[in-house]
């Protein structure tokens, strides 16, 4: 048998290369995915829209999703590979992105109910996209570092999504000029951008599959496809429904309530949406009034995870634990929501911010590994697929209902929050988040249950398998 050639993922410098090259992709969804919770102030006051309106803007991009859109992307991508999936999602998250951006200039019609139809289907459109993009990403991330840093690379790369979000939450008032269709343009933009970055990736990949080819010819290992029908045993896998439901709860009470943040930060503890001239004030007087900005605020959540993702993902790796610390994790959900929804401390509520940021970070670093220890390698793709098709279902009826929830328990006072005079209680909407942290930690220990029952070695480090 000849000896196997190295391949360009046996280069360090060309893997990094290209993890940071596809992580653009993610950067620009995870940007035009959240950057509307810093303009949902504008919306309102520009568009004309209510809370509930703006909760079915979020929340449609998840609508096709919920059908099986990602599974799509997940059979396209197993079919046809990463190249042919990649392109056709760009597209697909490009023209949604796009559509939305056009709507917020009018072009489909000026009326606000015109506006959100357009903004909705250009939404729904770009969600798709997003996930899939999610998938195929973190598949690429497998192809080049699979044997070598896969837990780091992962963690990177969710923290290229992260940059966006925190970005994206902080910089639209200003990017947008305190007006919502230059930040969604701009948000749009940045899609395309990583988009183009993805093709020239395929340079790589094309050079890649020809040098593996040539060495499974040469004798090398084939690799195996997952298949579709693969999804019946994942059905029946108990670790595997655990942790689904558990990405479920807990991803509800995160990305909703990140959408929601600065408006809560505004209306229940008097933040601003816009910073104030900060030219003529002290450094202090300056870190006073970005620390008292509700989108600015909210942007470190996401910012602050860049730093710890990384970290917990390497104490996952080198101490195992991951169902522990999924369960801290929900903790310091509750924790989060509790003070956040209950108390009218500023202090408490900065706390719940950090507690929450935290379990931000850990949950997906114990999370995510966690299912290519649960599931077969083959299934790993229709695993993530169906996952993130679940955790849709959560993320639709938060993003809408949080919304919802808000103009229902202030119906009476919904005239006068609208000319300026009353706020939004956000205390009921927040505390139902609560209920998603108490049902995540049910999970939690139940996944450590089955992990002891059936050994999928969750509490081991990375590469010891349970006896
Ligand atoms: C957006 C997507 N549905 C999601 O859940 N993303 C996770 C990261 C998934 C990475 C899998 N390797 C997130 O925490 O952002």
């Amino acid at each position: 048998m000849d000896a196997i050639k190295k391949t360009l993922k046996d280069s360090a410098a060309i893997r990094w290369l290209v993890l940071v090259i596809i992580s653009m992709f993610m950067f620009g969804t995870y940007w035009f995915q959240d950057f509307m919770s810093g303009l949902k102030g504008l919306m309102m006051s520009e568009l004309g829209i209510n809370s509930s309106q703006f909760g079915l803007i979020i929340s449609s991009t998840t609508w096709a999703n919920m059908v099986g859109m990602i599974m799509v992307g997940g059979i396209i991508l197993d079919k046809w590979g990463i190249r042919v999936a990649g392109v056709v999602f760009g597209i697909v998250a490009s023209l949604g992105a796009s559509i939305t951006a056009m709507a917020t200039y009018g072009v489909f019609g000026d009326d606000p109910g015109t506006m959100m139809k357009f903004m909705m289907a250009g939404r729904m459109l770009f969600g798709i996209g997003l996930e899939s993009i999610c998938v195929i990403v973190t598949r690429t991330t497998v192809k080049w570092f699979k044997g070598y840093e896969l837990a780091l690379a992962m963690a990177i790369n969710v923290a290229f999504g992260r940059f966006g979000t925190a970005f994206g939450t902080a910089f639209s008032v200003e990017i947008g000029g305190g007006h919502v269709a230059p930040a969604v343009a701009f948000a749009a933009s940045l899609i395309g951008f990583g988009f183009i970055l993805f093709l020239a990736y395929l340079i790589f990949d094309i050079r890649l599959d020809k040098q593996v080819n040539a060495n499974k010819k040469e004798g090398g290992e084939p690799e195996e496809d997952f298949k579709f029908s693969d999804l019946v045993k994942l059905a029946t896998n108990k670790g595997f429904i655990y942790i689904t439901l558990l990405c479920v709860a807990f991803y509800s009470a995160v990305f909703p309530f990140i959408q929601y943040a600065p408006d809560l930060l505004v209306n229940k503890f008097g933040f601003t949406y816009q910073l104030p001239d900060l030219s003529s004030m002290t450094l202090f007087e300056k870190i006073g009034a970005i620390f008292h900005n509700g989108p600015k605020v909210t942007g470190l959540i996401p910012l602050g995870t860049i730093l710890f993702t990384p970290i917990f993902g390497s104490i996952v790796d080198k101490k195992g634990k991951a169902a522990s610390l999924m369960i801290l994790g929900a903790f310091l959900l509750i924790f989060a929501h509790v003070s956040l929804s209950l108390f009218n401390s500023v202090t408490l509520g900065y706390l719940g911010l950090v507690s929450l940021g935290v379990a931000f970070a850990l949950v997906p670093a114990a999370m995510w590994p966690s299912v290519a220890k649960i599931v077969a390698e083959n299934r790993l793709g229709t695993a993530y697929s169906s996952m993130f098709t679940i955790q849709n279902w959560g993320l639709g009826l938060f993003f809408w209902g949080i919304g919802a929830l808000l103009d229902f328990v202030n119906r009476a006072d919904l005239a006068a929050i609208k000319a300026g005079e009353k706020m939004y209680d956000y205390t009921i909407p927040i505390l139902t988040l609560v209920i998603c942290g108490v049902i995540s930690i049910f999970l939690a220990f139940m996944l450590l249950r089955a992990d002891k029952q059936n050994k999928y070695g969750l509490e081991l480090p990375s590469g010891v398998e349970a006896k």
